[in-house]
């Protein structure tokens, strides 16, 4: 008896080629970043991040993972340098994690998962907001950042106290005064190459910036971000992990390194 349990959940990763073709394009993300295959490239420049923290504005269970959302309606907050040209803005930032601390992050370091992955997400002020620049080869600049089991992580901890108020899919509460450079570990060492949204539409716009240093979670942290929901208030509760998307084909492209 063919149980659709065996294909993976009905919405997961396996099935999305169906409704989004592009999940099988040549600059799919995330990767299996291989460390001794990166060339460092000695023409990248320096990380440019500027994050104001007054441009914080919500917080919000998104049904797939929950988000920080700012305000991007100037240049208050934004990324510059690294393999970018030009200016782009903070739209969001969210998480990525597992069911347990083995698996949750989506960029692999030579096969090595971690139990989390931070994506700040940004869009090229050349286009006129996110939605278009979405739809753009260099329309997005998204920074990744690993979380790796340690000691408690202070930065996280306004985050996570807002969980209360966004348990459930739809739920979303004010969120202020954050700045996302605190979540930050304090080299920007980092691996680049071009890629896609990880979840749906899956669109090819992003230029990835994966950070060679993990910051600290520590288990009962990670246990805050499992309680969270993927389903809506009234519905059977289903606790929000394994959000992420495995490791995608290279198909002939290079990774470069900011360090030696
Ligand atoms: C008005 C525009 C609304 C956009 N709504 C549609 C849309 O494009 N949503 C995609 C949002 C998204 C998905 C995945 C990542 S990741 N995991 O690759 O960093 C980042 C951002
Ligand atoms: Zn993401």
């Amino acid at each position: 008896k063919q149980t659709l349990l065996h294909l993976g959940r009905p919405e997961g990763p396996e099935m999305w080629a169906e409704s989004f073709p592009i999940a099988n394009g040549p600059r799919q993300s995330p990767i299996d970043i291989v460390p001794t295959q990166a060339q460092h490239d000695p023409s990248l420049k320096q990380l440019k991040l500027k994050y104001d923290p007054a441009t914080a504005k919500g917080i919000l269970n998104n049904g797939h993972s929950f988000q920080v959302d700012f305000t991007d309606d100037d240049n208050s907050s934004t990324l510059a340098g690294g393999p970018v040209t030009g200016i782009y803005r903070l739209r969001q930032f969210h998480f990525h994690w597992g069911s347990s601390d083995e698996k949750g992050s989506e960029h692999t370091i030579a096969g090595t998962k971690f139990p989390c992955e931070l994506h700040l997400v940004h869009w090229n002020t050349k286009y006129p907001n996110f939605g278009e620049a979405a739809s753009k080869p260099d329309g997005l600049a998204v920074v990744g950042v690993f979380l790796k089991i340690g000691s408690a992580n202070p930065r996280l901890q306004k985050v996570l106290d807002a969980f209360d108020d966004i348990k459930s899919k739809g739920r979303q509460t004010t969120f202020s005064n954050f700045d996302p450079k605190t979540l930050l570990p304090s080299a920007l060492d980092f691996w680049t190459y071009e890629g896609s949204l990880t979840t749906p539409p899956l669109l090819e716009s992003v230029t990835w910036i994966v950070l060679k240093d993990p910051v600290s979670v520590s288990p009962a942290q990670m246990a805050k971000f499992r309680s969270l929901l993927f389903t809506s208030e009234g519905e059977a509760p289903s606790c929000m992990v394994d959000n992420f998307r495995p490791p995608q084909p290279l198909k002939g492209r290079k990774v470069r390194a900011s360090f030696k």
